[in-house]
């Protein structure tokens, strides 16, 4: 018997078929999904489109056994199963693989494989395990080194070893959120172009979250679109174009024209970082030195690969980080990014993940959009209380005005898709009279119809005078936005040039640190 049981010889399992009929959730009184019946072929790539709020996780989750669905069944391979648990998805060979990384950093690709198993023995025999995995690996299409702890594998390396993490548990039917949300384009072609080498191969079945119409038309064999919790239509990818499958994402729903960029004369540097530095948690140096100016009216975009000291500049800009050395400056004065100093030099911005680092996830969306002026009149009262009506109000204004889709004012805020929770966070942030902005992937997740509406809203921030600091991982939006763009690699910015001068070339080059 070799070290580790090979699950796929075992088991000999294939791709997998899988049916939804009639798949209804309702939480409340919100009809989340509405008798929605989709087929993913044995074999194919199928990809589940659909605006924020649409119901794609709902669906998934239900699949998954995370939800138990109102009402509806699953069908796998032509048999009703029941999935009453995520344990039961898997024993069935159903895993998903989600936006963001759920494996253990400190731990290598090897351990965080064997710890996976559902029974990883007791006492574990290393170098039989590695020789297994190996021959494991032999047999998968893409490769990850096995030996090094995962905290120092690139964004790429750690999708491809969540990926293969759900083959090595032997699941024949993927679900996939976004995965290639955290990827180069070059990386998110590689990984999509394998996996679909192992659907045509039959040894596989996936089901794909996307909002990106390039990946879907050319990786896709079938498409499902959702809108407001109903199956809207799809089919096959090749009988379908791009416009189809927008109409289908978002109606008549008018997509908002980019806003024109206004040209400034000379203006005031608004904020500057002048040798900034900061520790990780682990007490490495995260940022070096970096020092950066930007102007009023001017957008300075840092592009880099994720990993590079980004999230630590932004969380020493956002007061969640304490600087080792340097200094910030706005309009020339020291700030310490506080609260009151915050609102005193009109600073907001959009953290990563702003569920877990913008909002209270338990408290409802009115209280989380009233955060910046809890305290303010009108919603605060003279005896230091929060008065609920002009709170609410303001939050209906806002939802309305940013299309936040909730049931209510007073829906915990963690109740909403993803998407949402972005859009409330940047209504709270973008509604006041801004002076200088900080936003980290403001448009992840988001699909294009919101894209194109917060980049506009940003660019509007500009075009006021705002000096906004925009950090992406997705180089396409900062040549798109930024008036200079700046690269980030090892944790210091060693290159900064106007976008009239900007080369993809030789950005890449500085992402990849020469
Ligand atoms: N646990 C929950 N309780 C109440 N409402 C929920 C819950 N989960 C989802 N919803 C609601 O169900 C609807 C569908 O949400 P879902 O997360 O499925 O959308 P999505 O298509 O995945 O969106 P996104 O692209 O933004 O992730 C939304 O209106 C959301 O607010």
């Amino acid at each position: 018997m070799s070290a580790l049981p090979d699950p796929h010889a075992a088991s000999g399992r294939r791709a997998i078929e899988l049916q939804t009929i009639g798949m209804t959730k309702i939480f409340g009184s919100l009809v989340a999904l509405e008798d929605v019946s989709i087929h993913v072929r044995p074999g194919t790539l199928h990809a589940l489109l659909g605006e924020n709020g649409a119901g794609k996780s709902t669906l998934v989750k239900c699949i998954m056994g995370f939800y138990q669905p109102t009402r509806g069944s699953v069908l796998i391979n032509g048999k009703e199963e029941i999935i009453a648990t995520p344990r039961d998805a898997h024993a069935h060979g159903i895993g998903m693989v989600y936006q963001h990384f759920t494996l253990v950093p400190s731990l290598t690709a090897a351990e965080n494989l064997v710890i996976s198993r559902a029974h990883p023995p007791a006492v574990i025999d290393w170098r039989k395990e590695i020789a297994g995995l190996e021959a494991f690996l032999e047999k998968m299409p893409f490769k990850v080194p096995l030996q090094v702890p995962v905290a120092s594998l690139s964004a790429g390396e750690k999708q491809k070893l969540e990926i293969l993490k759900q083959l090595y548990l032997d699941q024949r039917f993927l679900i996939l959120d976004e995965p290639t949300s955290v990827l180069t384009p070059g990386e998110a072609d590689e990984v999509l172009g394998l996996l679909r080498g192992m659907t045509e191969a039959g040894d596989l079945t996936i089901l794909m979250i996307s909002h990106k119409f390039r990946e879907v038309t050319a990786y896709a064999d079938d498409v499902t679109v959702l809108r407001r919790g109903r199956m809207i239509g799809g089919g096959r990818v090749g009988e379908l174009t791009v416009d189809d499958m927008s109409r289908m994402m978002i109606g008549d729903t008018k997509i908002r024209e980019r806003a024109a960029r206004k040209s400034f004369e000379a203006s005031k540097v608004t904020l500057e970082l002048a040798g900034v530095c900061a520790l990780d948690d682990a007490g490495l140096p995260a940022v070096d030195a970096v020092n950066l100016k930007v102007h009023a009216g001017e957008i300075v975009g840092i592009a880099g690969v994720s990993g590079n000291g980004q999230s630590a500049l932004i969380e020493v800009l956002s007061g969640q980080r304490d600087m080792s050395e340097g200094q910030l400056f706005i309009d020339g004065q020291d700030f310490v990014p506080q609260r009151q100093q915050m609102a005193k030099y009109k600073v907001f911005g959009l953290p990563e993940e702003p569920l877990k680092n913008a909002a209270v996830p338990r408290m409802t969306v009115a209280e989380n959009i009233a955060f910046r002026s809890f305290d303010e009149p009108p919603i605060a009262s003279r005896f230091g209380f929060m008065s609920p009506k002009p709170m609410r109000k303001k939050a209906r204004e806002l939802i309305a005005a940013y299309r936040v889709k909730t049931p209510s004012t007073e829906e915990p805020i963690e109740n909403l898709s993803g998407g949402n929770v972005q859009r409330a966070i940047l209504a709270r942030e973008l509604s006041g009279e801004v002076e200088v902005l900080i936003v980290a992937n403001p448009c992840f997740g988001l699909d294009f119809a919101s894209v194109s509406e917060i980049r506009s809203q940003i660019m509007d921030q500009r075009n006021r005078g705002a000096a906004v600091l925009l950090v992406s991982e997705d180089l396409d939006e900062v040549l798109e936005l930024s008036d200079r763009v700046a690269v980030m690699s090892g944790g210091g910015i060693h290159y900064v040039v106007p976008i009239a001068e900007a080369d993809r070339n030789a950005i890449g080059k500085a992402m990849a640190g020469h």
